[in-house]
């Protein structure tokens, strides 16, 4: 897949304007706060759906009240047109003219790349949890589906627990052992794949020794019920469900030490990289179609032997925006971006 054009109305502090794009490596360049993070956020909005919910008033331009986003794009079956608008709080999607449902999107249409990734590593086992669910959620209808159902009947079991209804429990535990047990089998199938991604890509991202990528369960499939018989005093006492796939970590190591208490902040960032190109990966995998490569904020805490390899990693994808406060040496295309207007520098 590949981004011709990219069309703001009122996004954030973009001006009105068609951005238009080729294959390659784009580097687009210009000084802070001119708008670099909010093109690539405003195209991964309009290929993917994704956006917190309470952030989507923030991304219309402040005193309007709508925004309106279009990339058109070529792809193997021809050219799509996505379209996003914003407005009330709420968005609307298209895609060809249909109106679409987030699991209709282009869901393996973009791969973001921050600096703030490192958290996956430093961060609460949320984080973690979170750059989980969100790629399983895209490259399967299946775990989104037995995910949020999951989420829900935890909500009506930690209430049941809250409010002493001894009786409820027998009706939430095995609903929620159904839907813990599948959220936790698809987990398990799509780790060794992370894990054999993640840790490619961080020796060729010039990482120094093995990355691990496992799962932290405080249960087993085959011992969910009984954990739950066991753990129910302690559960009635705390008020809340304390086994379970919402429980669970994703374990990083770095040469066998836990890389949130061991890595530095540049091994942090390559081994957050790293993940990311398994998410590359597994969309292209699950989609046939390459994602667009979208790097924010390039040079942050990595050495330009890794900038180097990154770069080469990104060759992967036929096209790569990739943003910085300096030109990108080695990019096909360069842009610069000055109070959120584009210009192609020639
Ligand atoms: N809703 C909005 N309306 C108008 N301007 C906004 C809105 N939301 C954010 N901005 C402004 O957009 C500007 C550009 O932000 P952006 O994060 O894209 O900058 P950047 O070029 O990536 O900067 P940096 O190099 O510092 O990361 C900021 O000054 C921000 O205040």
């Amino acid at each position: 897949m590949i981004l011709r054009l990219l069309t703001t109305l009122n996004y954030r502090n973009l001006c009105d304007q068609d951005m238009a794009f080729e294959q390659g490596i784009h580097s687009i360049s210009g000084l802070n706060g001119q708008g670099k993070t909010n093109v690539l956020e405003a195209l991964y909005l309009v290929l993917t759906g994704v956006v917190d919910a309470g952030r989507l008033q923030q991304l219309v331009r402040f005193e309007e009240t709508e925004a309106y986003v279009r990339a058109t794009l070529e792809r193997d079956e021809g050219q799509s047109i996505a379209e996003v608008g914003i407005g009330r709080g709420k968005r609307l999607m298209k895609l060809d003219g249909v109106r679409v449902k987030s699991a209709e999107l282009l869901r393996g249409g973009a791969v973001f790349i921050a600096p703030e990734d490192s958290d996956i590593v430093f961060g609460s086992p949320s984080v973690r949890r979170k750059f989980l669910d969100d790629l399983l959620s895209k490259i399967s209808a299946r775990y989104a589906q037995a995910l949020d159902l999951y989420q829900k009947n935890l909500a009506q079991r930690n209430a049941a627990l809250k409010n002493d209804e001894q009786w409820a429990l027998e009706v939430f535990d095995a609903k929620l052992a159904e839907l813990g047990t599948l959220v936790m089998d698809l987990r398990q199938r799509a780790i060794q794949k992370i894990q054999k991604y993640a840790s490619e890509a961080h020796t060729r991202i010039g990482g120094r020794g093995e990355l691990g990528v496992t799962l932290q369960e405080t249960t087993s499939i085959e011992g969910y019920a009984r954990d739950f018989l066991l753990k129910r005093s302690e559960e009635f006492a705390r008020q809340s469900t304390v086994i379970g796939p919402h429980r669970d970590d994703l374990v990083l190591t770095l040469r066998g030490q836990p890389a949130s208490d061991f890595a530095s902040r540049g091994e942090a960032r390559t081994i957050a990289l790293a993940l990311r190109y398994a998410e590359y990966e597994l969309l292209f995998e699950r989609y046939q179609e390459n994602p667009i490569l979208l790097i924010d904020d390039f040079s942050a805490e990595l050495d330009p032997e890794r900038r180097t390899a990154l770069i080469e990693l990104a060759r992967r994808s036929p096209q790569a925006l990739i943003t910085g406060t300096e030109p990108l040496p080695h990019a096909e295309h360069h842009y610069r971006m000055q109070g959120g207007r584009l210009e192609r520098v020639q």
